[in-house]
């Protein structure tokens, strides 16, 4: 069982629509869920894995209904994102007493496999409340595997990790993608999900806002008008000289700032010509920078495409 179909998926809280009328099909390999603080990502990720009911539509698995289906939860493994862990018990108990709830044959073995697969035997016989960050999330990760699911499913798993914990997660994460398992990791950190994914589904505000491969995400993020607050020793010589190229679609003295907005639509023509015509004209540029390159502008701009 592999392939999860998020069909016409709508969940809201009260008056919240947490996620709006999500269809997306998620296979084998590793996929990202990209999207801002507050998308909708875990409450996505909880319906995906049974955890929460959608309000309207369905999520499947290989067909079969996700929620209240123990046949399918055999087959999903999620790692929350949550850090409250039963912290008097010690790693070992900790992912022994899931392999227990999943009835397994022999949950001791499968217990000790899991741990072994995420490096954490030697701290298996130690509490959790003396665990690191990276060491907790090694653990859920354990506890999510020991039941060896088809489906993973981790929320924000990078959260906190050091740069070594993050590699060797990433080698874990693609080892199982490889393994022919279906695995999926939200993040709202772009770079993250290029280094790992092989398919992007991005979600704002609820909504799907797109999908492909990183160079298709990239491509929709650097194609996008870009925004810059531009100051230099003559504003107006240098707005004159920028009108002429098509290059810009706006251009407009921020009297506030002392500076010109700029709202480029070919972004590479636009970093080679700025340059090239202050050097022509004599003009001093002192700074440059972009007044929308936070995640949420790039985001919001994919949600209105
Ligand atoms: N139990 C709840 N009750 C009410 N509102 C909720 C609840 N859970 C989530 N929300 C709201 O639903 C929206 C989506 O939240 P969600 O946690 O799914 O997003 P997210 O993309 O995972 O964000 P983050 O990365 O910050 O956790 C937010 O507006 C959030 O405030």
């Amino acid at each position: 069982m592999t392939t999860l179909q998020i069909d016409h998926v709508s969940r809201w809280y009260g008056n919240v629509v947490a996620v709006n009328d999500i269809t997306m099909t998620i296979g084998p390999g590793v996929t990202g869920l990209l999207g801002p603080n507050g998308a909708g990502k875990s409450t996505l990720i909880h319906m995906m894995s049974g955890f929460l009911p959608p309000s309207s539509g369905t999520v499947t698995l290989d067909g079969a209904t996700v929620w209240r289906n123990q046949d399918v939860y055999r087959e999903i493994g999620l790692v929350p994102e949550r850090e409250g862990m039963y912290d008097y018990l010690t790693g070992g108990e900790f992912v022994l007493a899931n392999a227990e709830l999943h009835r397994l044959r022999d949950p001791r073995a499968a217990a000790r496999n899991a741990l072994a697969t995420v490096e954490m035997e030697h701290a298996a016989d130690r509490r959790i409340s003396t665990y690191s960050k990276g060491m907790r999330q090694r653990v859920k990760m354990a506890s999510a595997l020991v039941h060896d699911p088809s489906v993973l499913l981790l929320d924000e798993p990078f959260n906190g990790m050091d740069p070594r914990q993050r590699m060797q997660l990433m080698t874990l994460l693609r080892q199982m993608g490889d393994q022919g398992r279906t695995v999926l990791f939200s993040s709202h950190i772009l770079e993250e999900v290029e280094q790992l994914a092989s398919h992007i589904e991005v979600v704002v505000a609820g909504r799907h806002a797109a999908s492909g491969n990183f160079r298709k995400i990239r491509r929709l993020m650097t194609d996008r008008p870009h925004r810059y607050l531009v100051r230099s020793s003559d504003d107006r010589a240098l707005a004159a000289a920028l009108i002429a190229d098509g290059c810009t679609s706006g251009i407009a003295f921020d009297a506030d700032e002392r500076a010109l907005r700029i709202q480029a639509v070919d972004f590479t023509r636009f970093t080679e010509l700025l340059p090239r015509v202050a050097r022509q004209h004599g003009i001093r540029l002192q700074e440059v920078s972009p007044s929308d390159e936070s995640l949420e502008s790039v985001f919001s701009y994919l949600v209105a495409a």
